[in-house]
């Protein structure tokens, strides 16, 4: 892949973001050198330049020196929004340096969002859910040719995963993986659209052929996310205007917003709901199975997607992201066998994982790591197991979410009998007074807490306080790897690995 010089002109000329040109310390507005001249490799990392490549100089932590540094190894070509004194050959001023990120990443990769049917879902909670879903599905429909970008894998070619870094990718990485899944002789690609995606431009100028609105609550409020909850929803509610048609949950905090958004941008969109007989598709238990729905339509089932389903995901939650993804897949083609076929398929790593404690406790394993899912998580575990205890492991990530940890408290503090504290990537923070925030928010004196910083004792205690009817939740991490701990990425066993080789040693 390449692109001249002399697009990359066009292109910041028409989008109005070409502020000046930097050659030989004087500044022009029309491009100072031969208009065929190529870039080869684009990047946002100085480390991983070559003289053809196009640098971008973004982000909160950029360095001056990192620029000196690769041009100093031969890098030729910057783009900024400031100039730097540096004696590269060109530097290219912008007035947004990530938006020219985002067009200049697609047009390098050959617009393969074009070749794609491409797939977002948005929402606080059940994006990898939902998305797991679809492409189980559209894998039946598709032999394989669904890619897809979650929050913990990404696959290219249908089959093969590798681990993510953001839930959505920096524009420049999104447009290559893209190229990459067209090369790969994919049609469809899923992948999870977060509100950083927005805030940030990495999704500049992408327009999705289905867009699915899964839910809000507030989260992700903090000093390297959003300032409000204002912010957050605003951000995330961007992915309808940017959709050829969409897909709402009418059981959204203010979805009125949402439709009349909708409705003004003239998308076409389809709603559903657990609850609200006035969507256009419903579910509903069947015969009080904790894994059977029946899909309704309130008007003419113009999808046809009226059927009983099976999962293997507990949770009343998944049978709305399950709906989601029914209506999603419909959208994108795929027939209703298919849809059967996929959804009993679909297992998704660390979400509502559930073992067998010896003595019959239920263990479920679960990414839950917020307050609606955990009030989520917590109140299908006492509606499905009435008579025992609910004892359960959790801790809140450093740094980040700090109104977690309240929110924490809260639920604690309504639905479980034991709450044991412990680390979930501190990051640059003692965990031990994570926890004891954490502790300070249980309201309630009839829950017995205990702090225990150590994950895997912290799991442990919980199992071994188990009694027969009891449910042991396990929250936040699911088969997450590692633990954030200052800045590196420390190894740790996984939730559901923890979990099991200690109910092992109870055999
Ligand atoms: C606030 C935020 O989104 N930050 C992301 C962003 O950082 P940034 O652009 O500010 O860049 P930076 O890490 O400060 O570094 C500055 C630049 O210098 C470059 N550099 C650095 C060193 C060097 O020697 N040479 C060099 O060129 C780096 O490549 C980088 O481009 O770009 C980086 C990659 O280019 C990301 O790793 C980083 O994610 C941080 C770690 C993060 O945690 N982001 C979270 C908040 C996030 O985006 N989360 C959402 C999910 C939220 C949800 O669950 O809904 C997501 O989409 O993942
Ligand atoms: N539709 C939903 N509503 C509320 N909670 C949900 C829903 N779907 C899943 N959850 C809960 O949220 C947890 C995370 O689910 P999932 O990974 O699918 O969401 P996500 O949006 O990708 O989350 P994150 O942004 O944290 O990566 C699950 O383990 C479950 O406890």
């Amino acid at each position: 892949m390449t692109l001249t010089l002399t697009k990359i002109d066009n292109l910041l000329k028409e989008a109005g973001l070409l502020k000046e040109y930097v050659y030989k310390n004087n500044w022009y507005y029309n491009l100072p050198l031969p208009v065929e001249l190529e870039i080869k490799e684009l990047s946002y990392d100085s480390r991983k330049v070559t003289p053809d490549t196009l640098f971008f100089c973004k982000g909160l932590n950029f360095k001056e020196e990192y620029l000196e540094k690769a041009i100093e190894a031969g890098l030729e070509y910057y783009i900024s929004e400031t100039p730097y004194e540096v004696n590269s050959k060109l530097g290219i001023i912008v007035t947004d340096i990530r938006i020219a990120m985002a067009l200049i990443s697609m047009n390098f990769y050959d617009l393969p969002q074009e070749k794609l049917t491409v797939i977002g879902f948005t929402g606080t909670k059940g994006k990898t859910t939902a998305a797991y879903f679809t492409k189980f599905i559209l894998d039946e429909a598709t032999d394989n040719k669904t890619a897809m970008l979650s929050t913990m894998n990404t696959t290219l070619d249908g089959v093969n995963y590798f681990k993510s870094a953001l839930t959505t990718p920096e524009s420049l990485d999104l447009y290559k993986m893209m190229a990459e899944a067209v090369s790969n002789k994919m049609t469809h690609l899923i992948m999870e659209v977060s509100s950083q995606a927005y805030k940030l431009n990495r999704v500049y100028g992408l327009t999705f052929d289905v867009g699915i609105f899964l839910n809000i609550s507030p989260d992700h409020i903090g000093p390297i996310e959003h300032p409000t909850f204002d912010d957050y929803y605003y951000c995330k509610r961007r992915l309808i205007e940017n959709s050829k048609r969409m897909v709402l949950n009418t059981d959204t905090k203010d979805y009125i917003l949402l439709k009349e958004l909708t409705e003004s941008k003239n998308i076409p969109y389809y709603s559903y709901s657990s609850t609200d007989k006035e969507a256009d598709y419903t579910w509903e238990t069947v015969d009080n199975s904790l894994l059977d729905f029946t899909v309704h339509s309130t008007h003419e089932d113009s999808l046809d997607i009226n059927e009983t389903y099976t999962i293997k995901l507990m949770g009343d939650f998944n049978k709305d992201n399950a709906l989601a993804s029914l209506i999603t897949t419909k959208i994108a083609g795929a027939n209703k066998e298919a849809a059967k076929k996929g959804l009993a398929n679909t297992l998704v790593p660390g979400r509502m994982e559930h073992l067998k404690h010896p003595n019959g406790a239920n263990v479920f394993v679960d990414y839950a790591h917020n307050y609606s899912s955990l009030k989520n998580l917590l109140t299908f575990a006492k509606q499905a197991h009435p008579m025992g205890k609910i004892i359960t492991v959790i801790g809140s990530t450093g740094d980040k979410g700090i109104s977690r940890r309240t929110d924490f408290g809260q639920v604690l503090s309504e639905l479980t009998d034991v709450a044991i504290l412990t680390a979930d990537d501190p990051g640059s923070e003692n965990p031990k007074d994570i926890a004891m925030e954490i502790s300070a928010a249980i309201n309630n004196p009839k829950v017995n807490q205990k702090i225990i910083v150590d994950r895997v004792e912290a799991i442990q205690t919980a199992l071994s306080l188990a009694e027969k009817n009891d449910s042991v939740i396990i929250a936040g991490k699911g088969q997450d790897k590692y633990q954030k701990i200052k800045g590196v990425d420390t190894p740790y066993v996984g939730d559901y690995s923890a979990a099991e080789s200690y109910i092992e040693t109870l055999k």
